[in-house]
């Protein structure tokens, strides 16, 4: 494997998409976790047990978040994206915490998207906001003071929703975390508002390509009746629908290290809708940037090691190769 130049090595990593048949189901098989009885109810927790081994996602319902806030949030997400191109780059100056971006989210802070040959680039556009730094976001247009306020009501709930679940999941799986505050550190929750487009041509490509997230938890508010989002399950592509008043959680890279492997980062992509845009807006949660995380898999690591081999990876060979990077040799 040393023989080869660098670039070609990575290929040798397993990239997903290569090797799964294309089969879309009908139905939506998802595990249904209902979050008011996760912490009383047996059954509900051997679901959700179950649904963190096997699919590192589930649908969250009985979330508590108002249904009237998560539809002024689309609408409000709707009106923002409408502005033109040029409004929506001198909306997130230097000075301003929130970022605007398109084609790769995670990179690029200034927006551009990155063009390396071998990095196909995704079909989005969207804003990073840090939850933390929200209430600095000025702006002089009226619009934006109510979405701001919107958000920071938005990232309470989440971040409220991501303690319960982390710490289910922690007694689950016995682990004594010192503390574990450390391990999902909410002030490093930060959400992001995407616009995909319509395109009924298949040779476009993709909104998102398939990855899995860096985070500890993602938690994905999706436009109703617009489908977009699909997940690997068993070699297979399954779309995940989008149903009102739901919430689709996903486990991620740090949670299945934390895990030590017991719980699974979930593969997933995001395809283009024929007819419709498609907003959504998901809530990341990480570790304290210089927590180490240890496991028997992995060589310890903090997070903002983990961050930079991913940007490192992304920008020499176009894509991530995540955790298989810190694996003991
Ligand atoms: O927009 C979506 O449905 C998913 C976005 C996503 O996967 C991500 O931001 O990591
Ligand atoms: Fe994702």
């Amino acid at each position: 494997m040393e023989s080869y130049p660098p670039i070609l090595r990575h290929s040798q990593h397993h990239h997903p998409q290569d090797s799964v048949d294309l089969i879309h189901e009908e139905s939506d098989p998802l595990p249904v976790i209902d979050l008011q009885s996760l912490t009383q109810d047996m059954n509900m927790n051997k679901l959700f047990e179950e649904a963190c081994k096997h699919w590192g996602l589930f649908r969250l319902v009985n979330h508590g978040v108002p249904s009237t806030l998560l539809t002024q949030l689309q609408d409000q997400a709707k009106q923002l994206f409408s502005l033109s191109f040029e409004s929506k780059q001198a909306l997130c100056s230097t000075a301003n915490p929130v970022t605007y971006f398109w084609g790769t989210p995670a990179l690029s802070p200034s927006g551009t998207a990155l063009t390396k040959a071998s990095q196909r680039i995704n079909r989005v556009e969207g804003f990073n906001i840090p939850l933390c730094k929200l209430s600095q976001f000025q702006s002089q247009l009226p619009q934006l003071h109510s979405f701001r306020l919107l958000l920071l009501e938005y990232g309470e709930c989440l971040s409220r929703i991501a303690t319960t679940l982390f710490q289910v999941m922690v007694k689950n799986l016995d682990l004594n975390l010192q503390p574990s505050s450390s391990y999902m550190a909410e002030n490093t929750g930060m959400l992001r508002v995407y616009r995909y487009p319509n395109c009924s041509n298949s040779n476009v490509g993709l909104g998102m390509e398939v990855h899995t997230d860096s985070s500890v938890l993602s938690i994905l508010n999706q436009e109703n009746e617009v489908s977009g989002l699909e997940v690997l399950k068993d070699h297979r592509w399954l779309t995940v629908k989008p149903i009102s008043n739901t919430l689709i959680v996903n486990l991620g890279d740090m949670m299945q290290a934390i895990s030590d492997d017991k719980y699974k980062s979930v593969t997933h992509r995001v395809k283009l809708n024929n007819h419709k845009e498609r907003i959504s807006v998901c809530y990341f949660v990480f570790p304290e940037e210089d927590h180490e995380i240890k496991s028997s898999k992995y060589r310890p690591f903090t997070y903002s090691e983990f961050r930079a081999q991913v940007q490192q990876d992304t920008k020499t060979i176009g894509y991530k190769v995540g955790l298989p990077r810190f694996e003991h040799t």
